[in-house]
């Protein structure tokens, strides 16, 4: 086995260094640890997911830290992520009380009743982005289901999935019911193939989820669920003059928070004819934007993206943008040398055949059309449909952009990320599989059983017997 390691994107420093993990041994430890933690009351495994919270919020800095150092993003973003993870225990109850919870009613003068089995033992696969708030996502609906859990975090971010994990034993979770698999990519296929694997909960790229759902097309009696990229478009029309700064505020929002390393980040901004004063005003906006390390003062407004790997991609996908004939309105620049700390950059690709693709960095790109319906075709030209966003126009206006836009998550003058985790949580096309996650996630943590329960033995009322 080969040792590997984590480190701060700014410093290079090592975070955390370790070997992949044995699948085999974790997968059969939560197997034997399942059966007992579903049958515990729901009501003990609540109070230890409360338990978890409270945790969560008393290592709360020193878990942001974590995150920061790891991701590279701002440490008041941090703070937000452990926010969040901490508040996904109150969601989970509520959403799993209302969409897998016991209902009791009659049919057809008998009573029946609707109950939810956990699945048993499910993979988490987390991707680096949000190492903490995603996988943790699933694991918190997954756990008071009733399954037990075999986690692995991303292999650009151990050090915070480990961190998280240590929280729910400081929380008093039994041992087994939550496994953590260090490891790569390799780790996340192993996982994916082993036979006592009852599904896998995965967010990360559109790539990974559809290897994993050709992995999966054998296996319909497991459960998967995918939660994968965008290619966002954000269409701003009919801004006044007065309100052309507010707007430009919530472009940059959606285009650039934590580098544009969101699945939910705009990738493109379509305009209309009278967009000139909105695009220049986002590139006016954007000069203004701090980039840099989590812990710099004054505190940047974006981070550098997740390491030299990736920020050589983003690179890689705006020169050729440039080599198509893109027009650069702000250029993408490393900002330090030695470091993957990128430029927010902005191109004017109007009229380009550019490739449906998530650039997953800082990197806006602008379409300007003529009429309204040219903004909603360029809108859903992509196979992915996670978000988008219109800013301006009227209700009416609204409606026609809610009416026809392909995505899971549709807003008007918010920006296209910052989704709220009480809501359904997932795109259409290739950024998911129809299994959102956030407020639906019970759904996917549990099987209903539907029964019909007499209490006493009534005979059958036959029809066409001799
Ligand atoms: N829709 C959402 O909720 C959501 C949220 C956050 C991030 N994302 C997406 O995630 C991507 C960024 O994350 P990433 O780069 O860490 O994603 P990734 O797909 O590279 O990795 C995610 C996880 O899958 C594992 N993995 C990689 N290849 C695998 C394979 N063939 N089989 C099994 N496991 C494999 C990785 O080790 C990692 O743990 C972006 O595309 C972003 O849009 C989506
Ligand atoms: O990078 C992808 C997630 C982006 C984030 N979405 C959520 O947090 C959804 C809510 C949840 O999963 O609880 C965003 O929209 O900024």
């Amino acid at each position: 086995m080969t040792t590997w390691t984590s480190t701060d994107p700014m410093t290079g420093a090592v975070l955390w260094q370790g070997e992949d993990a044995d699948v085999d041994a974790a997968v059969s430890a939560a197997r034997a640890a399942q059966g007992a933690w579903a049958l515990r009351p729901l009501a003990e495994r609540i109070a230890i997911a409360e338990r978890y919270a409270e945790v969560v919020k008393a290592h709360a800095e020193e878990f942001a830290r974590v995150i920061a150092s790891e991701t590279g993003k701002p440490l008041w973003e941090a703070r937000t992520e452990v926010g969040t993870v901490a508040a996904k225990v109150a969601i989970s109850i509520t959403a799993q009380a209302e969409r897998a919870g016991e209902r009791h009613g009659e049919a057809a003068g008998v009573p029946q009743a609707l109950r939810h089995k956990p699945h048993g033992v499910l993979a988490v696969l987390g991707p680096y982005n949000f190492p903490a708030h995603l996988p943790n996502g699933h694991i918190v609906p997954a756990l008071l289901a009733g399954n037990a859990v075999v986690f692995k975090p991303s292999e650009l971010t151990p050090a915070a999935g480990a961190f998280m994990a240590g929280l729910w034993v400081d929380a008093g979770l039994p041992e087994g019911v939550l496994m953590v698999t260090q490891g790569r990519a390799d780790t996340g296929r192993a996982l994916a193939a082993h036979p006592e694997l009852d599904g896998l909960l995965f967010t990360g790229s559109s790539n990974t989820g559809l290897a994993l759902h050709q992995a999966f097309a054998a296996r319909p009696d497991r459960i998967l669920a995918i939660e994968t990229g965008g290619n966002n478009p954000l269409i701003a029309w009919d801004i006044a003059d007065a309100e052309v700064d507010a707007a430009a505020s919530l472009v940059l929002q959606s285009a650039f928070l934590s580098a544009g390393q969101r699945c939910t980040c705009a990738r493109r901004l379509i305009v209309g004819p009278d967009g000139g004063a909105l695009v220049d005003a986002v590139a006016a906006i954007s000069d203004r934007i701090i980039a840099g390390g989590p812990f710099d003062e004054p505190a940047p407004f974006m981070g550098p993206v997740v390491d030299m790997n990736a920020a050589a991609r983003v690179e890689k996908a705006w020169d050729a943008l440039v080599a198509m004939g893109g027009k650069v309105i702000r250029p993408l620049q490393r900002l330090r040398e030695g470091t993957p700390l990128l430029s927010p950059a902005i191109i004017d690709v109007t009229g380009l055949a550019v490739p449906d693709e998530e650039i997953f960095g800082p990197v806006l790109q602008v379409i300007r059309v003529d009429h309204f319906d040219a903004a909603m075709q360029a809108a859903n030209a992509t196979r992915f449909g996670l978000a988008a966003s219109l800013i301006g126009g009227d209700e009416a206006l609204y409606r026609r952009f809610w009416a026809a836009s392909r995505a899971g998550v549709v807003n008007w003058n918010r920006p296209t990320n910052g989704a709220a985790s009480s809501a359904p949580f997932g795109g259409v096309g290739i950024s998911g599989n129809h299994r959102p996650s956030a407020y639906y996630a019970a759904d996917y943590c549990a099987w209903p059983v539907a029964s019909l329960e007499s209490p006493a033995i009534a005979a059958a009322a036959l029809t066409g017997l001799r």
